[in-house]
């Protein structure tokens, strides 16, 4: 990855600051209300370029409306967010990052190809989408359609979209969710693939095993807090989850 590809000239938030360049993300005390209910309640985390970052928590503890605030869907009712050293809700953020679709967002009968399309015409096709179905094992694929794709495949073709726009960031949600064991691997695999590709990546994830396995950091969210930030090993994931966020 070059240095900065893309990056605004004219960043609203100003350039980054000393060190901040390797800071991909960084919110402080960000809150989110709806209504009488605080989503999320003065979270605060930074994220280094490079780095997978999880993000995991039951159930409503505010996983995604983090992420929303964090890809410019929704703005927050306090707090202070960067990324890409900028505000994410600008187009010129915007255009740099990538988020990964749910399981029911393309329909089954759009092909590959024509899925790559629209993608890439709606990102102004930073870059040519054959590649990437090349690289992510689906050329051979670009004629078929959605719905005739094994779930593997399907998890491919929704990383391919993510980086259709050559994004320095890349959202993950649940992207194991209901796949086979083998299937799982094969994603986190892909994951892996982006991390040694230099990308910067945030991972939701219901799964401690998953996160435990890709992830070098944790936030670990409970009724919209933060409760804990770490490496997986420091909090030895799998045994302070249930005592950070309580059972169901
Ligand atoms: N648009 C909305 N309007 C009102 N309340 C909402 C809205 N979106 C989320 N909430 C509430 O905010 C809280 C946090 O939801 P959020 O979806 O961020 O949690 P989550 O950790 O992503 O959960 P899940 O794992 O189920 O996706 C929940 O109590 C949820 O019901």
């Amino acid at each position: 990855m070059d240095d900065e590809p893309g990056h605004p000239p004219h960043d609203p938030a100003g350039p980054f600051r000393g060190d901040d360049r390797r800071m991909v993300i960084e919110i402080s005390g960000l809150t989110k209300r709806y209504g009488g209910l605080s989503a999320v309640d003065g979270v605060s985390f930074a994220v280094d370029r490079g780095e997978v970052f999880g993000i995991v928590g039951r159930n409503g503890a505010g996983k995604t409306t983090t992420v929303e605030c964090l890809t410019g869907l929704r703005a927050p009712d306090a707090g202070r967010i960067r990324v890409l050293g900028g505000d994410p809700a600008t187009p010129a953020v915007r255009a740099r990052i990538g988020v990964q679709l749910q399981q029911a967002a393309l329909p089954d009968r759009m092909r590959v190809g024509e899925a790559m399309t629209l993608f890439a015409t709606a990102y102004g096709r930073r870059r040519p989408w054959q590649g990437l179905l090349d690289e992510w094992g689906l050329a051979d694929r670009a004629r078929a359609a959605f719905g005739s794709l094994s779930g593997g495949q399907r998890q491919r073709l929704f990383i391919a979209l993510a980086l259709v726009n050559d994004p320095d960031l890349v959202f993950l949600d649940e992207i194991t969710a209901g796949l086979d064991p083998e299937a799982r691997q094969e994603t986190w695999a892909l994951v892996r693939r982006l991390r040694a590709r230099g990308g910067t990546v945030v991972l939701v994830s219901h799964d401690l095993a998953e996160v435990a396995a890709l992830c070098d950091r944790v936030a670990v969210l409970a009724g919209g807090r933060l409760v804990a930030l770490d490496t997986p090993a420091a909090l030895d994931l799998e045994s302070a989850y249930f005592t950070l966020v309580g059972r169901e």
